[in-house]
């Protein structure tokens, strides 16, 4: 379900009549959060805006999946148009840094949202000298159920390329428009569990592989040229890179484990959403 809300205001000041691009610090960051208060109930749960809408930067758009049993998102699904919900935030979270030549994104379900959001910042929000310096960016989305991607007209393994316009799934279509507006830097592979098409090894190596021209810019790397983000669910993102760690009150990165681990990647900053 997508949920579109109004800008949140600070408390001391209010927007600007003209200042629709309200999170501009925030695409120009990396990846963030808001918190969702629930008004009755006193629960609190993190989202991570979608980008925004060409005609209204100022709005949060907000993907939710309806969690079995999940106070939150049940709420949320239940709202009517209009319905009221507080609003905390917003949170930083990974920074993207200049000189980022490639990105690689293993998302499980809504663990898509942040790969859009640094799509959408490296692409929309960054300004290169030349188009090749533009980084390459490869999502592999998996996701448990076709009915998630509301696209009934093709199975199996696709890229954006081969799927019908008649898809109504926003995130589809902010994928699409980001592939149109920048040819060639953003690929997104669709799997789907029912189906047996999943991400592995073989996808990652391939989604990781660098063209002649990634490996003549490269010539300057620093550690953060490089990413692999893993976003989704807990066992998702254990499965691919191994747990994060509880450590001084707080949740650390861990090492890399699980497929990644295996795989013995080097060369890559591997980050864990
Ligand atoms: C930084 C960040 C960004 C996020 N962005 C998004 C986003 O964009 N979109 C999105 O959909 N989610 C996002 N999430 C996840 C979101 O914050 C919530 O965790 C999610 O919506 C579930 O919340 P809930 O209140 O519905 O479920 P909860 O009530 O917290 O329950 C979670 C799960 O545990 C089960 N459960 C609850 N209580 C019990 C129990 N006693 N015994 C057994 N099982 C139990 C529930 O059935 C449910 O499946 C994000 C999380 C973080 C940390």
């Amino acid at each position: 379900m997508l949920i579109t809300a109004p800008p949140i205001r600070s408390r001391v000041g209010s927007l600007l009549e003209n200042d629709t691009d309200y999170y501009k610090e925030q695409w120009g960051f990396g990846t963030w959060s808001v918190e969702i208060k629930q008004p009755q109930l006193q629960i609190s749960r993190e989202y991570t805006p979608l980008p925004p809408n060409a005609g209204s930067p100022e709005k949060l758009r907000l993907y939710i999946r309806k969690e079995k049993g999940g106070e939150m998102s049940n709420y949320l699904w239940g709202l009517k148009e209009k319905g009221k919900l507080g609003l905390r935030g917003p949170k930083l979270g990974f920074e993207l840094k200049e000189g980022i030549t490639d990105v690689v994104f293993l998302a499980g379900g809504t663990g898509i949202a942040p790969a859009l959001q640094v799509a959408y910042t490296l692409l929309e929000r960054r300004k290169y000298e030349m188009d090749q310096s533009r980084p390459k960016i490869r999502i592999l989305w998996a996701n448990r159920e076709r009915e998630e991607l509301h696209d009934e007209n093709h199975t199996g393994i696709s890229t954006t390329s081969n799927i019908s316009h008649k898809i109504q799934n926003p995130v589809v279509k902010i994928i699409t428009e980001l592939q149109q507006k920048h040819p060639g830097c953003l690929k997104v592979m669709y799997l789907v569990d029912e189906e047996g098409t999943m991400i592995n090894q073989k996808l990652i190596s391939s989604a990781m592989k660098r063209d002649e021209k990634t490996i003549q810019r490269d010539t300057n790397t620093s550690m953060y040229s490089k990413l692999l983000f893993v976003s989704g669910p807990e066992g998702f993102v254990n499965h691919f890179a191994g747990p994060k760690k509880w450590q001084g009150g707080g949740e650390q990165q861990g090492g890399v484990g699980g497929i990644l681990g295996n795989m013995g990647i080097t060369g890559w900053k591997v980050w864990k959403l």
